[in-house]
């Protein structure tokens, strides 16, 4: 199993009540889920947990079989740039590199650079044009495409994206997304999607509500 959880609970200090409990959640290699929930449901902080941003109060978490409760840091930091890419809302590009460094920052730190790799999702995501340029002079749906071809670079094993077309316009949204899906399936990785549109949601094979930390 890629991805397997038991009985995972996050309490964050100073709340009055866990915001995640019992979760339960297995993710076969190849699978694609959309994470639905309302506001405040507990959505990126299961997310954050399974991409070992942060840590679970108890309960298994395991990436590949691997527990994540075990590693420190620096383990939590080497699973995030080789295992499980994450794909963040604002895009969190880097300002200061061009296009063409942003794409190939994570797989650098990951020791796996690929220039034709690079040039190959540049291309497929509409970038080769726009290489040598900054992030700033990118439109919204240009940057997240910059920022999926930097987490795919490497070939990551599960992809975690929190509402990734959130900043973008309908159409942009959908185009994204469905760039984002054909290039997940193509490299058999898993997709774990948090989104707040019914829309996006359906275009997944497999959903998981949240409902006040828990999976209804
Ligand atoms: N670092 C934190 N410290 C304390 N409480 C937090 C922290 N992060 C989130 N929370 C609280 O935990 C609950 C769940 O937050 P979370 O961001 O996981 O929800 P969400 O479902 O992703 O929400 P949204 O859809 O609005 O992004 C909320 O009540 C939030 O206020």
């Amino acid at each position: 199993m890629l991805l397997s959880l038991r009985d995972v609970t996050k309490t964050y200090p100073q709340a009055p009540a866990p915001v995640l409990r019992g979760i339960a959640l297995d993710l076969a290699a190849g699978e694609m889920l959309a994470l639905t929930g309302e506001s405040g449901s507990g959505k990126s902080t299961l997310l954050h947990l399974i991409g070992g941003l942060d840590r679970a109060d108890s309960g298994t978490i395991r990436v590949q079989g691997t527990d994540l409760a075990p590693l420190d840091d620096a383990g939590r930091a080497a699973l995030r740039r080789g295992t499980v890419g994450v794909i963040f809302q604002q895009f969190n590009l880097i300002p200061s590199l061009t296009v063409a460094a942003n794409i190939a920052f994570q797989a650098r730190l990951a020791g796996r650079h690929d220039p034709a790799r690079d040039a190959a999702l540049a291309q497929r995501l509409g970038l080769a044009d726009h290489l040598r340029k900054y992030p700033e002079q990118l439109s919204g749906g240009q940057q997240q495409r910059v920022a999926i071809a930097r987490t795919l670079a490497p070939r990551p094993a599960l992809v975690l994206a929190d509402e990734p077309t959130g900043n973008l316009d309908e159409a942009t949204a959908d185009s994204v997304l469905s760039l984002l899906q054909e290039l997940v399936a193509e490299t058999g990785a898993g997709l774990i999607m948090v989104t707040h549109s019914e829309r996006l949601a359906a275009r997944l094979p497999r959903r998981v509500h949240l409902s006040a930390g828990q999976i209804a």
